[in-house]
C-alpha cells in the first residue's frame, strides 16, 4: 500500500509543500490537499494535479497528515479532525508557535506529532525546515519528516524548546532578505540608477554572498573584509550601517520574532 500524504490548509506554505513533494517524484494520487474556499480547491487541482477533500476525508485516507493552517485556525482545524483521525496518523505541524503538546491534547491519546518549521524557499527546493519531536514521535516518525521536507531543501533536528528561536531565524528569514533588497534597491535609486538595474545588481549581489556564505567555509567576518578595502568605499558603508545600528536592530528583530512566536503558542 502506498504511503498517502495530505496537506490541511493550503496557502502558501501548504502549496510550496505540495508542489516540492510532486518534483520529489511523489505521484500526484498519492498525495490529498484541503482548501476552505471552492476557488481554491479548483485552483490547487488545476496546478497540480491533486484530490481537493475535506479535512475529514484527509484525515481518514492518508497516512501522514500536514498541518499548514495559521497557528490561529489551528484549534478549531485539530477540533474538526479528531473525530476523524486514528492514533497511528502521523501529524506534523507546520505552524508558527503551536507546540507538539497542543496538537497532542487535541487528538487521540498516543498519536505521534511532529513539528516542523519550513520556509517558503521550499518553492526553489533550498528550505530550511527544522524538525522536532513530540512525546509519540518515534526515530521513524522523524525519519519520515526529514524524507518530506528534505525533498524541498536542508533539514535540521533542533529540541522543541528551540523552535521559536529557529522560527525567528530561518523560518521568518528569508523576509529580512527581501526587505534588505528593497531598502538597498531604493539606494540605488537614490544614487540615481534605474530601479530594474538597481535591483538586478543587488539581487546578484546577495546572490553571488549566499553563495560564497554557503559554500566558501569562510566566516562572513573573513568574506566581509575581503570586500572592505582600506581607504575604501565599503568601510564608510559600515560606518554608517554601525553608526545607525543595525546589527542591533537585527538582533531586537529577531528577539521579537521569536517572542511573537512564543505569543501564537499562547493563541494571541
Ligand atoms: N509563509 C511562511 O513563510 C511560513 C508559514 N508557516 C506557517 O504555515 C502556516 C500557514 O501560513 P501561510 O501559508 O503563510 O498562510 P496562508 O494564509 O497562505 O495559508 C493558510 C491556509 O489555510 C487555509 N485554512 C484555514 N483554515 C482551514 C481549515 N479549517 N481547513 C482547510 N483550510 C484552512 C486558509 O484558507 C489558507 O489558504 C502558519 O501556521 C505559519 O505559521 C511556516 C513556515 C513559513
Ligand atoms: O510570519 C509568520 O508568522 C510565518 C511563520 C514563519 C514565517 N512566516
Amino acid at each position: 500500500m502506498t504511503h498517502k500524504i495530505a496537506v490541511l490548509g493550503t496557502g502558501k506554505i501548504g502549496e510550496a509543500l505540495l508542489g516540492g513533494m510532486l518534483r520529489a517524484g511523489r505521484a500526484p494520487a498519492d498525495l490529498l490537499a484541503t482548501a476552505r474556499r471552492g476557488e481554491r480547491a479548483q485552483a490547487l487541482r488545476a496546478r497540480h494535479g491533486v484530490e481537493v477533500v475535506t479535512n475529514a476525508e484527509a484525515a481518514k485516507t492518508a497516512d501522514t497528515l500536514i498541518l499548514a493552517v495559521k497557528p490561529q485556525d489551528m484549534a478549531a482545524l485539530l477540533d474538526e479532525l479528531a473525530p476523524h483521525t486514528p492514533a497511528d496518523r502521523l501529524v506534523i505541524s507546520a505552524a508558527a508557535g503551536i507546540t507538539t503538546g497542543f496538537v497532542e491534547s487535541r487528538l487521540t491519546a498516543g498519536t505521534p506529532v511532529v513539528r516542523v518549521m519550513p520556509n517558503t524557499p521550499a518553492l526553489v527546493d533550498e528550505a530550511m525546515s527544522v524538525i522536532s519531536g513530540g512525546t509519540h514521535a518515534t526515530e521513524e516518525h522523524l525519519a519520515h519528516a526529514e524524507e518530506i521536507f528534505g525533498g524541498v531543501g536542508k533539514t535540521l533536528r533542533l529540541p522543541e524548546a528551540q523552535q521559536d528561536a529557529a522560527t525567528a531565524l530561518s523560518g521568518s528569514g528569508p523576509a529580512y532578505f527581501y526587505f534588505l533588497v528593497e531598502a538597498m534597491t531604493d539606494a540605488g535609486i537614490l544614487l540615481g540608477l534605474p530601479r530594474d538595474k538597481a535591483h538586478d545588481l543587488i539581487v546578484q549581489a546577495a546572490v553571488g554572498a549566499s553563495v560564497m556564505l554557503r559554500d566558501s567555509g569562510e566566516h562572513p567576518v573573513t568574506l566581509r573584509e575581503a570586500v572592505t578595502s582600506p581607504g575604501g568605499t565599503t568601510i564608510s558603508a559600515i560606518r554608517e550601517l554601525e553608526k545607525h545600528g543595525v546589527r542591533a536592530a537585527l538582533i531586537a528583530a529577531l528577539e521579537a520574532a521569536r517572542d511573537r512566536s512564543r505569543e501564537l503558542a499562547a493563541g494571541s
